[in-house]
């Protein structure tokens, strides 16, 4: 085992398999698995609870107003996993609908919901040792990791993996269109809005899982965290 821990990013596009590869990364590391993305959907979920946000309309005021009222945290479960909790609720099957993900998207381009949640993500990398996948973790978050991982694959091989998720999880899932439509609706707000958007780091590694599955992909990440550690342990 590595003696000195590390961080490590992972970015990259709607429903890549970027969680997969970095619960997988972190659980074979003895890392801390760090999913940036369940945040901005806590936020989502709470502000739609509030009726902040519709279909149509964002009360941006009302969040921005009560954003610190919102604590996330995590917990392992039965599943050797973790949940995410709001303000102590178990919300991890709630933020996991198409509704919350396009609010997610939404709330993320608000600069006082980013700044708050990428405060919160520092605080959980300063001691090293974490894995964290999202969007801005190799730009902004998480800028000095050791090693960042970039994962694209596309829009359609990457819905079809969210559509057979859902089926897997018993969740009747929207109609594949649906899901194809919403990954591209989301992954054009985060390519293209002003705060943080989604961009492979210039020192980020790539890798186009198209025809990579889950172990190849692990094997990937894991022959690039071997790669670095032994290049830092030279130095
Ligand atoms: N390399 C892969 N090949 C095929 N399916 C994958 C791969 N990686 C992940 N998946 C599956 O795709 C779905 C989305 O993966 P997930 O890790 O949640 O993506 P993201 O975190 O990028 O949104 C999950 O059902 C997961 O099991
Ligand atoms: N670090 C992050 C993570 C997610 N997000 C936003 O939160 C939404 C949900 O993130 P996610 O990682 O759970 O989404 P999926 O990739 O799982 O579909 C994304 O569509 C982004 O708009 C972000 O802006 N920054």
């Amino acid at each position: 085992m590595h003696a000195k821990k590390i961080n490590i990013a992972i970015d990259g596009f709607s429903s890549c398999g970027k969680s997969t590869m970095a619960k997988d990364l972190a659980r074979k590391l003895g890392y801390t698995y760090i999913d940036s993305g369940a945040m901005y959907r806590a936020v989502a979920l709470y502000a739609i609870r509030k009726g902040w946000i519709t279909e149509t309309t964002m009360d941006e005021e009302a969040l921005r107003e009560h954003v610190s009222e919102i604590k996330i945290t995590f917990a392992p479960n039965a599943q050797g996993s973790q949940d995410t909790y709001l303000n102590g609720e178990n919300v991890e099957d709630d933020i996991r609908t198409l509704e919350v993900a396009n609010g997610a998207s939404r709330v993320s381009t608000l600069g006082f919901v980013r700044k708050e949640l990428v405060r919160q993500q520092q605080e959980m990398g300063k001691e090293k040792g974490v894995v964290m996948d999202g969007r801005d973790i190799g730009t902004v978050v998480l800028p000095d990791a050791e090693l960042k991982l970039f994962v694209t694959a596309p829009p359609e091989i990457r819905a079809q993996r969210r559509f057979d998720e859902m089926k897997a999880k018993g969740i009747n899932p929207p109609a594949y269109e649906d899901i194809l439509a919403n990954v591209k609706e989301r992954d054009l707000r985060d390519t293209t809005r002003a705060e943080s958007p989604l961009r492979k780091a210039d020192d980020a590694i790539e890798l186009d899982n198209t025809h990579v599955d889950i172990e190849g992909q692990l094997q990937w990440a894991l022959d690039m965290f071997n790669r670095i550690t032994v290049k830092n342990e030279q130095n």
